[in-house]
């Protein structure tokens, strides 16, 4: 693989966050609110130490970890991240948002979360499969269908699903597909899976944007993250007529008010593997990337971006949260304030997990689907949550997050308190 280094993003307080969104959805639980505490504590948190021999013959080691935070709904999911900012504070908060994203959209799934703290593109492709594979075996005591099935996030993908399926099916003796989701098509993966997160944020975006009478046709677009994630909503995006007028990655922030030819962004970047360079748009200050004129802002890199200086700052009408936990608390007040709606990340993105799900399913029936159908399946369970969490939100007068908590929260506590704790 080319050597390329990710910018390095605090991500310390992402736990933090989490339990301040816990706080403001505990008020609207009633008597369930008593069993509150069980989604403060992760269930299960496994660090695992990586021995990796380089290609040079020298020996390093990297830090990864499994956090299972809520298994009360069914087994664990959630994404495997490999950046060189993740840690135990980071994956807790990302595990804990898989519970309450897999509640919110009604999927029979807990919450996981994993992570090795690397950055992916400094490895050659030799030392990022073993690595995958040693990561797979440590992970293996805690991890299987029916107990916590992996899929892809930030710097991970198919390919490496696929080293994930192929490590954990060795030492099982037997081929396991279900053990991880997101794998290539050929593999027992899913059709539609790769672009499932984008096309959710799409989704829900359109749901919101209709409700809030915001136009999507002529209006402009603003995205970070240019991955498997950002790429595909704006392509959606733009598809239905938006103008993207802003993209920023990890390597620049391009700003084109006429709209960037997302076609020839995404042939440079297969080309360079970042959108630095690219001649099709001015490349601004990053920090100039919150202040762009937009109606539609879709933080789709990682968490923390929205401090409550940019929430200040920011001139739009919708944020579609297709990252974790992208946005600060206070942050989340201030838009609130002046009048901006936040499509929470627990309900936006979770398109992904949802095709995440039918892959599982299919897996285990060993019958494949259509792409047509899970698209349809997709777009019918997204858009259904996203109406109850709205309508959820006008009921109790509080934001779509708050809202998205209390729908997922009220159906994590009461299986909860329906299985009981004893014996332990
Ligand atoms: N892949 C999936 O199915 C899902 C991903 N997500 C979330 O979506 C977000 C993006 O994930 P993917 O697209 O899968 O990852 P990816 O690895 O495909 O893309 C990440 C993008 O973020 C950019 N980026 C990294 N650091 C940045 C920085 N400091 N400033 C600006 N941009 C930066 C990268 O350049 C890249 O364009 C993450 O928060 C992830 O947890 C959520 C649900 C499912
Ligand atoms: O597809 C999945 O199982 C999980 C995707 C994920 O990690 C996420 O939604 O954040």
């Amino acid at each position: 693989m080319e050597k390329l280094s990710y910018a390095s993003e605090s991500s310390a307080s992402a736990w933090t966050t989490y339990l301040r969104q816990i706080d403001r959805v505990a008020p609207y639980l009633g008597e369930l609110a008593r069993w509150t505490d069980t989604l403060r504590h992760p269930k299960r948190a496994l660090i695992v130490d990586i021995p990796l021999q380089m290609d040079d013959g020298t020996i390093r080691h990297f830090e990864g970890y499994r956090v299972q935070h809520n298994l009360s709904r069914g087994p664990g999911k959630g994404g495997i991240r490999y950046h060189p900012d993740v840690d135990l504070n980071e994956v807790m908060a990302l595990s804990a948002w898989m519970t309450i994203k897999c509640a919110a959209v009604n999927l029979p799934y807990g919450g996981a979360k994993g992570g090795i703290r690397v950055d992916p593109f400094s490895l050659s492709e030799g030392e990022l499969e073993r690595l995958t594979r040693r990561y797979t075996s440590e992970i293996g005591i805690i991890i299987g269908p029916q107990k916590d099935i992996p899929a892809p996030d930030v710097g991970t993908n198919g390919k490496v699903m696929a080293w994930i399926m192929d490590t954990y099916s060795m030492n099982q003796g037997t081929t396991v597909t279900g053990v991880v989701t997101g794998k290539p098509v050929h593999l027992g993966g899913s059709l539609g899976r790769e672009k499932a997160t984008g096309r959710g944020v799409f989704i829900t975006g359109r749901e919101v944007a209709q409700r809030a009478g915001i136009g999507i046709e002529g209006s402009r677009v603003a995205v970070q993250g240019f991955g498997n994630v950002g790429s595909e909503a704006a392509r959606l995006f733009a598809e239905a007529g938006a103008r993207v007028v802003a993209i920023q990655d990890h390597s620049a922030t391009l700003y084109n008010e006429a709209g960037i030819d997302l076609a020839a962004l995404g042939d440079w970047q297969t080309r360079h593997r970042k959108i630095a360079g690219f001649a099709g748009a001015q490349e601004i200050d990053s920090e100039a990337f919150w202040e762009v004129p937009m109606d539609i802002l879709i933080p789709a890199a990682l968490e923390g971006q929205i401090t409550l200086e940019r929430a200040q700052k920011l001139r739009c009408r919708l944020v579609l949260e297709g990252a974790n936990g992208p946005t600060y608390p206070e942050a989340d007040d201030r838009l609130a304030e002046r009048g901006v709606i936040v499509v929470p990340d627990v309900v936006c993105n979770a398109g992904g997990v949802t095709v995440s799900y039918f892959e599982w399913v299919q897996d285990m029936a060993s019958f494949f689907w259509s792409e047509e159908e899970i698209n349809l399946r997709m777009d019918r369970i997204m858009t259904e949550a996203m109406s109850s969490v709205w309508d959820k939100a006008s009921e109790k007068a509080c934001s779509l997050r708050t809202a998205a908590y209390i729908v997922a929260c009220e159906r994590i506590l009461m299986a909860r308190q329906d299985r009981g704790i004893y014996p332990g």
